[in-house]
């Protein structure tokens, strides 16, 4: 047969992301999937080349959470596919859509467990950690499982989808007729999704009713991109809102409706609550007291059905997607005359919130030698701010509790961290993810031990010229660092000198041991718009172990007695 009209599964899949205008790939190449990656480039898609692939799946996460488009992982076997499970898996709970593609060896060898190069049953592997996980076996059903993986992703409630692609398929020829009919575009792959009228109505009577009312804004209100819904039914209802770690900016923080800075207060005594885009799980007690007050009845928006009564009954559920659902009760409350919460109620959280920024004030005018997290925080605030628009991407344990309430968010999605898992590794995957898919500047606010999960990802900063300024909060362990001249702890780190890492790459370099220098250094560089690396040395001692998550530490009973 002449190859004139043939095609073959590596031109069919880059057909297939084509056609449903997929065009960044991170990955870590090797066999089977180098050529597809060449062959990417050389059809201008975008491919992102890392050096762990759990650091290009969180890329691909979190592109998904950006762009509500699936972002595409794609790995060799076995040891590079259980790699990017870390980052499957991570999505998937935390709802971004993403597709982590696979190389597998040969299917003839490895079905009989013959020993094959990187033999695994990588399909079933991906199970317990993914919404879908498929194979293909030959290259006329491309075209249908990347339009099946894109949909499952994005549909209901996201997450990741693993889709396997052994090597031989890649190399087989097929009609190139054959392979065009099996593409298609997919339509309306996260359809809006509106609840019941009863339910509304429902939702709508408890809502006017209450008296002390909060809406709860998780990050699945900020993946709907539902900022517009969001400040018409704050504003038109008067009604406080709380956002969660990255709902923060769905609404500024600045806003005179915000009860951030009266969490507990707020939460603890509301009569209703509107959870709308956010799960009562382990960030949030698991909505029990002391915390939540039993009386609390809540409202609860969510695209996933069995969500609801999770860990308290839910009075209004509203098995819907935010946006439509939102704009629904808004509609339906300005129709009753809308929200009346008590002039009472409102005071009381403006006089906690007016106590709780003089205390936050004065924690930050001191600016001790060497710094502590919140005078470095003060600084790298005060940086970032000069830069509006910048992305900001925060883990470690202090460096991420002091980073939540001291930097401002007043932009969505615009607030990227460990989230739902409270996972460590995320950085700079999340920080070349989101500065590939927005071309925005971003700042990458490290604890020591959590930069050392995804460290070596500078090398792929620099190499790809990204506007991504790493500040690294070194305190010289995870938690705090160990006491001078004592053996080095289970959780004591060097006090290196990271800036020199980056400079060893070709990036930008800067040790700032205090504030000033550290505010210049981070506003210079996120102005710069270069791969820039700053490390900030905080005192050993100022952690606290496991930051605000403490009680989470099993204790021995023996230790007590
Ligand atoms: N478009 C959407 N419409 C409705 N619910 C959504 C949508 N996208 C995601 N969700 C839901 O949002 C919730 C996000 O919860 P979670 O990740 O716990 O947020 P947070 O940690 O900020 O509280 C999930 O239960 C998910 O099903
Ligand atoms: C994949 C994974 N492995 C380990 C851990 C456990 C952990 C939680 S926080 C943390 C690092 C804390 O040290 P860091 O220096 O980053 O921050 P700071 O408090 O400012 O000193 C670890 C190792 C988690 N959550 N995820
Ligand atoms: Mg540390």
């Amino acid at each position: 047969m002449s190859t004139q009209n043939l095609t073959d599964g590596f031109h069919a899949l880059i057909d297939a992301f084509k056609k449903n205008d997929i065009n960044n790939i991170y990955a870590v190449a090797g066999i089977p999937i180098t050529d597809v990656l060449r062959l990417a480039v050389e059809r201008e898609m975008k491919v992102i080349a890392f050096r762990h692939e759990s650091n290009a799946g969180h890329a691909a996460a979190i592109a998904g959470y950006l762009t509500q488009k699936p972002g595409i992982c794609m790995t060799v076997s076995a040891p590079g596919m259980l790699n990017g499970m870390v980052a499957l898996a991570n999505a998937t709970v935390n709802c971004f859509p993403m597709i982590l593609i696979s190389g597998s060896s040969d299917r003839a060898i490895s079905e009989l467990k013959r020993g094959d190069y990187e033999e695994l049953d990588q399909v079933n592997a991906a199970v317990p950690y993914a919404k879908l996980s498929i194979r293909v076996n030959r290259p006329e059903d491309i075209g249908l499982a990347i339009a099946r993986a894109y949909r499952v992703a994005v549909s209901g409630r996201p997450g990741g989808v693993y889709v396997d692609i052994p090597g031989e398929v890649l190399a087989t020829t097929v009609d190139k007729d054959v392979a065009e009919k099996s593409m298609f575009r997919i339509v309306d792959p996260a359809p809006a999704q509106l609840p019941g009228k009863a339910a509304l109505d429902r939702a709508i009577d408890l809502l006017a009713s209450a008296e002390r009312p909060m809406i709860l804004l998780g990050k699945g209100a900020a993946y709907a991109q539902a900022e517009n819904e969001v400040k018409d039914f704050v504003e038109s209802n008067k009604v406080p809102f709380l956002p969660m770690s990255m709902a923060k900016g769905i609404l500024p923080d600045s806003h005179e409706q915000s009860a951030a800075a009266a969490r507990s207060h707020t939460i603890g005594n509301a009569d209703v609550v509107l959870l709308c885009g956010a799960r009562l799980n382990w960030l949030l007690n698991q909505g029990q007291g002391p915390l939540w007050s039993d009386d609390t009845k809540f409202v609860h928006i969510d695209i996933e059905p069995i969500e609801m009564d999770s860990n308290r009954l839910i009075h209004a559920p509203l098995v819907g997607d935010i946006k439509s659902t939102l704009a629904a009760l808004t509609e339906g409350l300005k129709a009753k005359g809308g929200m009346k919460p008590s002039e009472e109620w409102l005071n009381s959280i403006k006089e906690r919130k007016e106590r709780n920024f003089e205390r936050m004030a004065k924690r930050l005018e001191a600016d001790p030698s060497p710094m502590n997290f919140s005078s470095a925080l003060r600084a790298v605030r005060d940086g970032f701010n000069a830069n509006p628009g910048t992305i900001l991407v925060n883990e470690g344990a202090n460096t991420l509790d002091f980073a939540r309430s001291i930097i401002d968010m007043e932009e969505p999605r615009k607030r990227l961290d460990t989230g739902t898992w409270g996972i460590m590794g995320i950085g700079m995957g999340y920080a070349i993810g989101a500065a590939v898919e927005t071309g925005e500047a971003v700042l990458a606010v490290e604890g020591d031990s959590a930069f050392g999960f995804s460290g070596m990802e500078i090398e792929t900063i620099v190499r790809y010229n990204l506007p991504v300024v790493t500040v690294i909060f070194n305190n010289s362990g995870i938690y705090r660092g160990d006491a001078p001249g004592t053996d080095p702890s289970p959780t004591g780190l060097l006090p290196a000198r990271y800036d020199k890492m980056i400079e060893a790459f070709g990036g930008v370099g800067y040790h700032a041991e205090d504030s000033a220098s550290l505010q210049k250094a981070v506003d210079e560089a996120l102005k710069a718009r270069k791969p820039a690396l700053i490390n900030a040395v905080i005192d050993p001692t100022a952690g606290t172990e496991s930051g605000n998550i403490t009680h989470l530490n099993p204790q021995s009973a023996l230790s007590k007695s």
